[in-house]
């Protein structure tokens, strides 16, 4: 049987995870197949001589000739497949080396009760999220969404949830300088909030304390939210000289209405817990005093329940608008890119380091 839809788009999300670089003749390959497999045989130009990595792009993707769209489909899937299992089994010569290079420095992943637990773990930090922490939850999700657990849940470990993007994004700067930083992160953070828009079982937040800036925006594309009454929700992206994301320019005037949204999103208001409920974005609040005994009863109750009947739910009440959710995460991830160059940027992020200022 060929492959799917579904499969095929599973397959372009599990490149993006691959733990090691497949190489450029296995990248134009998958790039051919891709292609073919989404627009048919080669219909653009050739490019110039000079422009030598588009004519590479193009060669590949022209000498599949009039290769049918649904083979250049599987045989992506195919490629894909071998090209994980092979860096599967890669690492089962040393499972407890490949656990640690893995990842899950940052985390702290539990399954039990059906409930695959994904805890962010940097106390110190309040939780703030490293360049590190958005791969290692990216491949945490990856692995929730096929293992037997039901539900997956996002909690904080200490007194945070998250304080949001960690700071130090910004001042680790590689060789080619901030112009290529703030490029490689717009993709990362494409990646990363890919992830969640397409997650395929029911995604809960335990927000167990304040929750800052993008640990706030992809709320929105949780199916639960349970909120201590510490927990505070605060996106102050002015402030700092950004901009939304996680989907929020789309989700928070959605779930709470414009007036609401614009107070969050471009003033910085900060929400009580009490006050994320009224608007929508928190599902339930607890006293902080009973917030996990009671969380806990409830999510082990809930992961009972049917499996497929649960997982076929979120596809219904989700996927009509994965594709709005993909582009709008495309275009707040374009924007940013610029932002983060933005003298506006910088100097927030400089007057936070000299502690000038908090939120
Ligand atoms: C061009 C390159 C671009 C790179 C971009 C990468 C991809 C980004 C994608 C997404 C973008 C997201 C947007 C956001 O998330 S915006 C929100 C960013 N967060 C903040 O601005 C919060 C900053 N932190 C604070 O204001 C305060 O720390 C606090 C959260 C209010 C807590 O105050 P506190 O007094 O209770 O605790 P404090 O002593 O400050 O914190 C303890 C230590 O933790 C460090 N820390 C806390 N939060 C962060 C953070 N977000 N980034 C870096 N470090 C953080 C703090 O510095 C303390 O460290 P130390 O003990 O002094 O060493």
């Amino acid at each position: 049987m060929g492959a799917c839809q579904k499969d095929f788009e599973s397959a372009v999300n599990q490149v993006k995870l691959l733990k090691k670089d497949p190489g450029n003749e296995v990248k134009l390959k998958l790039y051919a197949l891709y292609k073919q497999a989404t627009e048919g045989a080669c219909n653009t130009p050739k490019p110039g001589l000079f422009d030598l990595i588009n004519k590479a792009k193009w060669d590949a993707w022209n000498a599949l000739g009039n290769l049918p769209k649904e083979t250049a489909r599987q045989n992506y899937v195919d490629l894909v497949s071998g090209l994980r299992s092979s860096s599967d089994s890669s690492s089962q010569v040393k499972p407890e080396a490949d656990k640690k290079r893995a990842g899950y420095d940052t985390l702290v992943i539990t399954s039990e009760d059906c409930i695959t637990k994904i805890m962010l773990n940097r106390p110190a930090k309040k939780n703030a999220l490293t360049t590190q922490m958005y791969r290692e939850i990216m491949l945490a999700l990856e692995a929730a969404s096929k293992d037997d657990s039901t539900i997956t849940v996002f909690t904080g470990n200490g007194d945070y949830y998250s304080s949001g993007n960690d700071l130090t994004n910004f001042t680790d700067i590689p060789p080619g300088g901030i112009e290529e930083k703030a490029k490689n992160s717009a993709i990362l953070l494409r990646d990363f909030v890919d992830c969640f828009i397409d997650f395929p079982k029911p995604l809960v937040a335990v927000v167990n304390g304040p929750a800052v800036g993008i640990s706030v925006t992809i709320l929105g594309l949780f199916d639960l939210v349970y909120a201590s009454d510490r927990a505070t929700f605060h996106t102050p992206f002015s402030h700092l000289g950004q901009t939304p994301e996680g989907c929020s320019s789309y989700t928070f005037p959605k779930i709470m209405g414009p007036a609401k949204a614009v107070e969050m999103l471009i003033f910085g208001k900060k929400l009580t817990a009490g006050e994320a409920y009224a608007q929508g974005l928190v599902t339930e609040v607890f006293p902080d005093s009973t917030f996990q005994k009671e969380v806990w009863t409830r999510l082990k109750a809930y992961s009972k329940l049917p499996q497929n009947a649960m997982h076929i739910s979120k596809q219904i009440i989700r996927n009509h608008e994965k594709e709005k959710l993909h582009a709008i995460n495309a275009e707040e991830s374009r924007i940013l890119q610029e932002r983060w160059l933005s003298d506006e940027c910088m100097n927030a992020v400089m007057d936070f380091f000299s502690r000038k200022a908090k939120l």
